[in-house]
C-alpha cells in the first residue's frame, strides 16, 4: 500500500500576537491541525515576516490597520480582518485595493463570535416593530475606542431596517443634556458605553413600545468565544475573492 500523500497545511500569519485577541488566536491556530503559523508579529516587527502567508489575521490597533490591509493586498495574500474603526469611506478604500488584486480575500468583521452575529440579526428583525431602540455596548476598561464596532454596525443596520420600513426616529424629548449623557448618535440610533473592570465584551439592544420592551443581549466570557468564526473566516476566505464584510456568510445569514 503505498504512503499517503502528506496534506499542506494553510500557513498563516498573526498581526498583534503579543494582545489579547492576538495571543488568543495564536494558540487557535497552533491548535488547528490544518493551519500552520508562520509568523506572530507585534509591533515594531517586520511585516516581511508575514509573506510568506496564505492568510493574515490582524488584531491589532485603528491607526495601524489599514497599512496592514493594503500591505496584503498589494502582495496577494488575503486578510482577516477583526480590528475595529472600519468607515465605509476605509471599506470603499479597501475595495479600490481588492480591484487590482482580483483574486484576493478580505474579510472584515465587526465581531467573530456567533452568538454577537446572531443577537445583530435578531435586532435587525425587531427593528421595524418598536418605537424606541437604543444600543448599550459594555466592555472591559482597556479597550481604545467608543463605542464598539459592534455596536456601531448594530446602530447602522437598525437604522437601515427602520427606514426601509418607513419607521420615525425614536422619540427623545431631550432638551437640556450634559454633554455626553444620552450617548453617541449611530445613524440616529443612541448608543452608551460602559467600560468595566470584569468584563470582556457584552451589548444589549433595548426595544420598547406601548406597554412591553424587548431586550436583546450578548455577552462573551472569555475571548475563546472568536475563535471559532476567527478559524472559519480564515479557512474561507480565499474562497471570497473581494471584501467580505461581517462572517455572516460563513454561518449561512446573507450573502
Ligand atoms: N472582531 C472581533 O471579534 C474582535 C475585535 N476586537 C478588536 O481587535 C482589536 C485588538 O483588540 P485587543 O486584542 O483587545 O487589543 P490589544 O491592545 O490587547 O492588542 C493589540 C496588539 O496590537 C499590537 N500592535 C500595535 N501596533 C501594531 C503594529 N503596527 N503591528 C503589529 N502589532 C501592533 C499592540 O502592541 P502595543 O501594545 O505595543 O500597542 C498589541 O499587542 C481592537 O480593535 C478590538 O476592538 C477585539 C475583540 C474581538
Ligand atoms: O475590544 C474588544 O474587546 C472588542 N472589540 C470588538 C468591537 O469593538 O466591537 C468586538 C468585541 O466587542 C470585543
Amino acid at each position: 500500500m503505498s504512503p499517503a500523500a502528506p496534506t499542506s497545511r494553510l500557513p498563516v500569519a498573526v498581526l498583534g500576537a503579543p494582545g489579547r485577541m492576538g495571543a488568543e488566536t495564536v494558540r487557535a491556530v497552533e491548535s488547528a491541525g490544518d493551519l500552520e503559523l508562520v509568523a506572530a508579529l507585534g509591533r515594531g516587527d517586520d511585516l516581511e515576516r508575514a509573506a510568506q502567508a496564505a492568510v493574515v489575521v490582524d488584531f491589532t490597533r485603528p491607526d495601524v490597520v489599514m497599512d496592514h490591509v493594503r500591505w496584503c493586498v498589494q502582495r496577494g495574500i488575503s486578510a482577516v480582518v477583526g480590528t475595529t474603526g472600519f468607515t465605509e469611506e476605509r471599506l470603499a478604500q479597501v475595495r479600490g485595493w481588492l480591484r487590482e488584486q482580483p483574486g484576493t480575500g478580505v474579510v472584515v468583521a465587526p465581531n467573530f463570535s456567533v452568538g454577537a452575529v446572531l443577537m445583530m440579526h435578531f435586532a435587525e428583525q425587531a427593528a421595524r416593530f418598536y418605537e424606541s431602540v437604543e444600543v448599550v455596548e459594555l466592555h472591559h476598561p482597556d479597550k481604545v475606542d467608543a463605542p464598539s464596532g459592534t455596536a456601531v454596525r448594530t446602530a447602522e443596520r437598525i437604522s437601515a431596517a427602520r427606514a426601509e420600513a418607513g419607521v420615525a426616529a425614536p422619540p427623545d424629548a431631550t432638551s437640556q443634556e450634559l454633554p455626553g449623557a444620552r450617548g453617541a448618535d449611530v445613524a440616529g440610533i443612541r448608543v452608551h458605553g460602559v467600560r468595566l473592570r470584569g468584563l470582556v465584551a457584552h451589548q444589549e439592544v433595548l426595544f420598547g413600545d406601548q406597554g412591553e420592551t424587548l431586550t436583546v443581549r450578548h455577552d462573551s466570557f472569555d475571548r475563546s468565544s472568536f475563535m471559532p468564526g476567527v478559524l472559519a473566516a480564515v479557512r474561507q476566505v480565499r474562497d471570497r475573492p473581494g471584501l467580505t464584510v461581517g462572517i455572516e456568510p460563513f454561518l449561512g445569514l446573507g450573502s
